[in-house]
């Protein structure tokens, strides 16, 4: 950049203006303070602007409106939001309405401020780029091609390295795992664990033992003591899955933690502090789940600062392509697909999402592996073949009907492969009755939930079977 970048700064207290003016003029920077939106109004006529740094809560007007003003001017111009921690959700907002970043204030880390000023003037982001696209590959997230995803990474990346609670939205298997790991190797607390926990694949009472830690002899079978992971992960990043499914006694134990970073082993008065940062991960809406009284409100404003939500796969179907090939290398194949079974695979609305994606190209992958170079539709699951025999009528089957229809499909492959006198792959015949069990489970589950309208416990307790047993059917867990 060869004119000096101008900077302009809008904040309503003064010490912070004056501040800042001090500190980037002597960096040779030309800087504008102004204390209202009114001022900004009159400066953005004066002058060309490089960067603009908006406080977010201004008495005649809010950032969010300058911050749009501001790029309807001068579309270049770099914009920093600046907010004091009760507005920070409102900061998150203007980074998706297109803020380059934001800041805390009070300003605890002058040097990272200065960094961050340079950067954006230098335009560095490309470095940026690809530092994202790094870290991406070192988690094991494919980004993929589609703009949401693009979006919801640069936005876990941003806020990364902020010390925020973050919560994932998304439905089952869409890799709400994967991106907590990623927006841990991304901040800066990398180098301490980051440690998860399925806050419903065990009993409240283990799971405040696990969260909290516990006292030798706290309950029976307490036989020492033990840390939990709030002590584990205390410069780390702790992944709370499932939150949605903690109970209402846990729920307001995480709230104090959340609002103080204090918390007591169980068994024990003493208090402890703590430092992790917390993602948590749902595939209910926690929206609703308030509304239902099943989630508290206030954990809910806590842990949403920042709320990423990953669309389901059949809602970002241009990016199967990049996750077929990435899947495929992932279990070391080197086949690929027909163009018939791409289309499959196209075709197919994916349930189970990434997590069922993996699980088809494995099963493909091990069937063909040795007998063929392309992989074709005879290797793919029958339910993929037959949402496609039925297409574009499937939509109007209900999943009861689909099911019939697959039994007695497989029920017929099964018989002409009994009748058949010569060789019979029995390995493959077994993934088939393996397949067949998961289709049946799942088919009563499903069943179910419709007639609980979705009350995952009641429909388990009609189906004699643990909440786990119930997850486990609908293949969201353990199956990867
Ligand atoms: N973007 C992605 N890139 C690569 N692999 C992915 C991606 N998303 C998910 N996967 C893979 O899909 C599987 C499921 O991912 P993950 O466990 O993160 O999903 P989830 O949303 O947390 O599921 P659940 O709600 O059931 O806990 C894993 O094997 C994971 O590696």
């Amino acid at each position: 950049m060869s004119k000096t970048p101008n900077i302009l700064i809008i904040d309503d207290e003064v010490e912070v203006g004056n501040f800042l003016n001090h500190l980037l003029s002597s960096k040779g920077y030309d800087v504008s303070v102004g204390y209202s939106g009114t001022d900004c109004n009159q400066l953005l006529e004066r002058e060309h602007y490089h960067l603009a740094m908006l406080d977010v809560k201004l008495p005649d007007t809010s950032g969010l409106s300058l911050l749009a003003k501001v790029k309807a001017k001068f579309p270049l111009c770099k914009t920093i939001i600046m907010t004091g921690y009760s507005t920070v959700k409102t900061a998150v907002e203007a980074i998706k309405l297109g803020a380059n970043d934001y800041i805390e204030k009070p300003f605890d880390d002058i040097d990272q401020l200065e960094t961050l000023i340079d950067e954006l003037l230098d335009g560095t982001v490309t470095s940026e780029q690809s530092t994202m696209d790094k870290l991406a590959k070192d988690s094991g997230f494919m980004i993929g091609e589609s703009q949401t995803m693009k979006q919801l990474v640069t936005m876990a990346y941003k806020i990364s390295k902020k010390n925020v609670n973050v919560l994932i939205e998304g439905e089952t298997g869409t890799g709400k795992e994967v991106l907590a790991h990623y927006i841990h190797l991304a901040s800066k607390r990398m180098e301490h664990p980051l440690i998860g926990i399925n806050c419903g694949a065990i009993s409240e009472a283990l799971l405040e033992s696990e969260l909290f830690g516990h006292e030798k002899g706290s309950f029976t079978g307490a036989f020492k003591e033990r840390k939990g992971v709030f002590e584990i992960a205390s410069s780390g990043t702790l992944f709370l899955d499932e939150i949605g499914e903690a109970s209402l006694s846990t729920q307001v134990k995480l709230l104090r933690v959340l609002e103080t970073g204090e918390f007591m082993r169980v068994g024990d008065e003493s208090i402890r502090k703590t430092n992790t940062r917390i993602i948590a991960a749902s595939h209910v809406n926690l929206v609703n789940a308030v509304q239902e009284k099943r989630f508290r409100e206030d954990l809910l404003y806590r842990l949403d600062v920042v709320k990423l939500t990953i669309p389901p796969l059949r809602e970002r179907k241009e990016d199967l392509p990049s996750l077929i090939t990435y899947l495929l290398e992932k279990h070391h194949s080197s086949l690929h697909f027909s163009n018939e079974a791409m289309n499959v695979l196209m075709e197919y609305d994916w349930p189970g999402n990434i997590r069922e994606l993996s699980n088809v190209i494995k099963r493909a992958v091990v069937l063909a592996d040795g007998e063929v170079n392309i992989i074709g539709t005879d290797y793919l699951p029958e339910k993929l073949l037959s949402s496609q025999t039925h297409s574009p009528p499937e939509q109007l089957l209900d999943r009861e009907e689909s099911f019939e229809v697959y039994l007695k499909r497989w029920n017929q492959k099964i018989l002409s492969l009994w009748k058949t006198e010569g060789e019979v792959d029995l390995s493959s015949v077994l993934i088939q009755v393996k397949e067949l069990e998961t289709e049946v489970g799942k088919a009563f589950v499903q069943r179910t939930l419709k007639s609980t309208i979705g009350d995952r416990k009641v429909a388990a307790e009609r189906l004699n079977i643990s909440m786990r047993k119930l997850r486990y059917l609908l293949n969201e867990k353990g199956s990867s």
